[in-house]
């Protein structure tokens, strides 16, 4: 009992209490979990869509420079007369305008004319910029963005697909993924002399573009047929150059709606990964490009890996662990405590009861309390009194019995049974320290006279007073016992000398002899007395009783009223 169902009722409540907390953590950690998700795909989408519109506003800028270029008098002059001053100035401007923006491969001045002849070309090449010499110029008149552009309506743009660059000799443009947009330059009369086109560095746009993203964040990039242009697996990349697309809708199939037009974005969890992806969160936006663009659209899409999009899940993850935790030894205290307080009245209970069974009497009970444990209390202290009435009574039986069976019920003298205990330890007490005993058997002289003359009550008052004057008569140590009928014996521990045994006899006589007063009569007894002495006459209660007896009838046998000594008469 000491702490089994305390600990029992601390360990269940804990238990509880710690599972309620758990169960309360892993709902909220999967909730936030999924929020956090959730809100990751959102963010992710607006990234994607601004991605987007900086496509199309990097592609404006660039168109915005064709027209200055194209627009540019040194432009129409080269054309018409292929100055060296306007070349010059071509070229300056060109460089410069390739200094500002990174993302161009090269800048040209195309004519018309003479097949398509490059007549003012800036590539790229490092860090450094190459003014192509006029021996180096091609013909380009059979390449779409010349062909193509010279039919566009006045002022407007060609733009390309987007391809890897084959052109020979075009620098740090060569095999790289490009992009050319193009302009006419016109005459006053709006007459088509030539087009400008500035290459574009399409990795590197998108890089520019794509800065500020944070670094564990992956780009793609597909045409409007949905071939993937960029991937962080470069092997899926301009599959078409090599004569195997790889289409984005295939690689991930959530995207087949942006191709098909059913949709203009898409945000999806692709959870096996994905070639280079790690299990991912990605979106995908459709781009429009202008009306006169080869590609018509492009789709742009961003990775973020599931993981740190789950980066606050795990974080809050953590926090709710710890609080589980925290929450869970508090409940586990509180449980201890909680059963501590709602067993301490049984524990009352139990040490009243221990108490009560040792015998240390009655402790303090939860009596009153109005619930079952003062209930129990009550019936408990109800219980204690019961078992110490029925304790007293048995305790008075037993005495009772005790009387009985050691005390004569009429004198209240010592009866047969005590006299032989009595006579038992004075024996063996004499023995060790070499003492005399004496015994007096005293028989009343014709005690039948008074029962048969006055009644039985009148004998029974005979008897009463003779017991208390020979109880009055000796010392306190001394036994007066009742053998029973008119028969009394006195056991006088150390008795002295034989007179002295003799004075005592003579007392008893003289007191026995005094009249005893019964209903305004007196009555008178006599009684005859027989001594025996120990060692003399016997060393055991009984060899000293039969001499003692035997003296006593010799008395009788001599007519009755005095005393004999069992030595005498042998
Ligand atoms: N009133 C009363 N009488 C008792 C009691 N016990 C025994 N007696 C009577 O005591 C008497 C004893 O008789 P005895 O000792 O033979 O006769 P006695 O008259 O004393 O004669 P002796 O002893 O020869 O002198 C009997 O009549 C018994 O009935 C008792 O407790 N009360």
């Amino acid at each position: 009992m000491k702490s089994g169902i305390a600990v029992k009722l601390a360990i269940l409540l804990a238990v509880v209490g710690v599972t309620a907390a758990a169960l309360t953590g892993a709902y909220s950690y999967g909730v936030s979990r999924q929020l956090l998700v959730e809100a990751s795909q959102q963010s992710l989408l607006a990234a994607t869509q601004v991605l987007g519109r900086r496509i199309d506003t990097g592609l404006q800028e660039v168109v915005r420079n064709l027209q200055i270029l194209a627009r540019h008098p040194a432009a129409r002059s080269m054309l018409r007369q292929g100055d060296a001053g306007s070349r010059q100035q071509l070229d300056e401007l060109f460089e410069l305008m390739m200094r500002a923006n990174p993302a161009y491969f090269q800048i040209r001045l195309i004519s018309a004319a003479d097949f398509g002849l490059e007549r003012v070309r800036v590539d790229r090449q490092g860090a450094s910029f190459v003014r192509v010499a006029d021996d180096d110029l091609q013909e380009k008149g059979h390449f779409s963005y010349v062909s193509e552009t010279l039919k566009q309506p006045p002022g407007s743009v060609y733009m390309s697909r987007i391809t890897i660059n084959h052109e020979r000799g075009v620098h740090a443009g060569a095999e790289r993924p490009s992009m050319q947009l193009a302009m006419p330059v016109e005459d006053d009369k709006g007459k088509p002399l030539g087009v400008v086109v500035i290459n574009l560095d399409v990795d590197g746009m998108f890089a520019l573009l794509a800065v500020d993203l944070p670094a564990d964040f992956r780009l793609f990039l597909a045409n409007g047929d949905g071939d993937i242009l960029l991937h962080p697996d470069h092997a899926k990349v301009f599959g078409f150059d090599r004569g195997r697309r790889v289409l984005i809708q295939e690689e991930f199939a959530a995207t087949a709606a942006l191709v098909d037009g059913r949709q203009s974005r898409v945000v999806f969890q692709d959870v096996a990964g994905s070639g280079a992806l790690q299990s991912a969160l990605l979106a995908f936006v459709q781009q429009p490009l202008g009306p006169r663009s080869e590609e018509r659209q492009l789709f742009v899409g961003l990775a973020q890996p599931l993981s740190s999009a789950r980066e606050g899940a795990q974080r809050f993850g953590q926090l709710i662990l710890v609080s589980v935790l925290v929450l869970g030894l508090l409940g586990i205290l509180v449980a201890m405590l909680l059963a501590r307080l709602a067993l301490r009245p049984l524990r009352q209970l139990t040490d009243a009861a221990q108490r009560f069974g040792r015998g240390e009497g009655t402790s303090e009970l939860p009596v009153a309390r109005d619930d079952e444990i003062g209930e129990l209390a009550r019936s408990f202290r109800q219980m204690q009194q019961q078992i110490g009435e029925q304790m007293d009574s048995l305790q008075a039986s037993q005495q009772q019995l005790q009387q009985l069976a050691q005390y004569d019920p009429l004198t209240g003298l010592p009866n047969r049974r005590m006299l032989q205990d009595r006579m038992d330890l004075a024996i063996s007490r004499a023995r060790r320290h070499d003492e005399q005993l004496a015994l007096l058997f005293i028989d009343l002289d014709n005690f039948k006279d008074i029962n048969d003359g006055w009644g039985h009550d009148a004998g029974d008052i005979v008897l009463m007073e003779v017991a208390h004057r020979l109880r009055q008569s000796v010392r306190a140590v001394d036994t007066v016992a009742r053998l029973g009928g008119d028969e009394f014996v006195i056991l006088l521990d150390v008795p002295g000398s034989r007179q002295d045994i003799i004075n005592i006899v003579i007392k008893l006589l003289e007191q026995l002899s005094l009249g005893i007063p019964f209903q305004g009569i007196t009555l008178r007894v006599g009684a005859s007395v027989g001594i025996s002495l120990f060692p003399d006459d016997g060393a055991s209660p009984a060899a000293l009783l039969v001499s003692a007896d035997r003296a006593m009838y010799q008395v009788k046998a001599r007519g009755r009223g005095g005393y004999g000594f069992a030595v005498l008469q042998e």
